[in-house]
């Protein structure tokens, strides 16, 4: 089993637990008294590469990023550095994150929050939406096509904007097909956790010029935004490289001066 599969194995079985919990009737009461979702396509788009920046306490890959006590006050902190904005990672697991970082991170930020998760159901849009998202994460190579195409209808249906996430030509064949109107392309392979910064130059061609592009993965110096912004990027979307700095609001600012585009450039 690669390490994606067995990460939706797992996001499947709590899934399953909290949905003995939480009732779809209590999510609808929730949803009915969230705020509208912002705008976070026209949040990814303009006159320098858009900075999403990332809460994650550990990974896969990495294993312990960092001790994130007040995530409300590390996102407050990457949008005084100027990010577009805010990714939560809400898996437990492997990542560290809940629902209740998002709602935390919802309440202290005015821009876009992204909850990023490993989502195969619609009761996890419901909940992204019930506790605050603007945007959710799909996964292409997590779902088959009817699945994919079904919850990015069910996204919208609900306000949200997704986020379709591609490593392949394939996969971004899928995701143009499925009508996804903001695609990731992830330089880290899921199955192998190895981070490739290239692929982003590879596929970025196949993406439709009216389709948000965004960098997932692969920065980690202010010179890697440039070079993504370069081979077409609308947007990067950055995780360890802020969660261990030292000062992550500067280390925001840095990401975003290193990703100006002369004037009158825009994606
Ligand atoms: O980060 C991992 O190890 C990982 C493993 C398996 C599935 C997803 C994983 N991470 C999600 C992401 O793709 C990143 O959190 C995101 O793109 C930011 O990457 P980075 O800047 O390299 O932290």
């Amino acid at each position: 089993m690669s390490v994606l599969q067995e990460i939706v194995r797992d996001v499947r079985a709590d899934l399953a637990a909290r949905e003995a919990r939480v009732g779809p009737a209590v999510l609808e009461e929730m949803v009915a008294a969230a705020a509208p979702p912002l705008d976070a396509v026209a949040a990814l788009r303009g006159d320098t590469v858009r900075v999403i920046a990332e809460i994650k306490r550990r990974s896969p890959a990495k294993g312990p990023l960092a001790d994130i006590d007040d995530p409300a006050g590390l996102a407050g902190a990457y949008v005084a550095g100027g990010a577009a904005a805010i990714s939560v990672l809400t898996e437990p697991r492997r990542f560290g994150g809940s629902l209740a970082d998002l709602t935390a991170v919802r309440a202290a930020v005015p821009v876009p929050v992204l909850r990023k998760d490993f989502i195969v159901s619609a009761y996890q849009l419901w909940e992204a939406r019930a506790h605050g998202a603007d945007l959710v994460l799909l996964i292409v190579a997590a779902l088959g096509q009817p699945e994919l195409e079904s919850l990015l209808r069910q996204a919208t249906d609900l306000g949200l904007t997704t986020l379709v996430e591609t490593h392949d030509a394939e996969e971004v064949r899928r995701a143009v097909d499925a009508g996804a109107r903001v695609i990731g392309i992830n330089a880290r392979n899921l199955n192998t956790l190895a981070v490739d910064p290239g692929v982003f130059a590879t596929l970025a061609a196949l993406v439709p010029d009216d389709v948000v592009r965004v960098a997932e993965s692969g920065v980690r110096v202010p010179t890697d935004v440039g070079v993504y912004r370069d081979a077409g990027a609308a947007a990067v979307l950055v995780g360890e490289a802020l969660v261990t700095s030292a000062d992550p609001g500067a280390s925001v600012a840095a990401l975003v001066a290193a990703g100006r585009r002369p004037a009158g450039a825009s994606r």
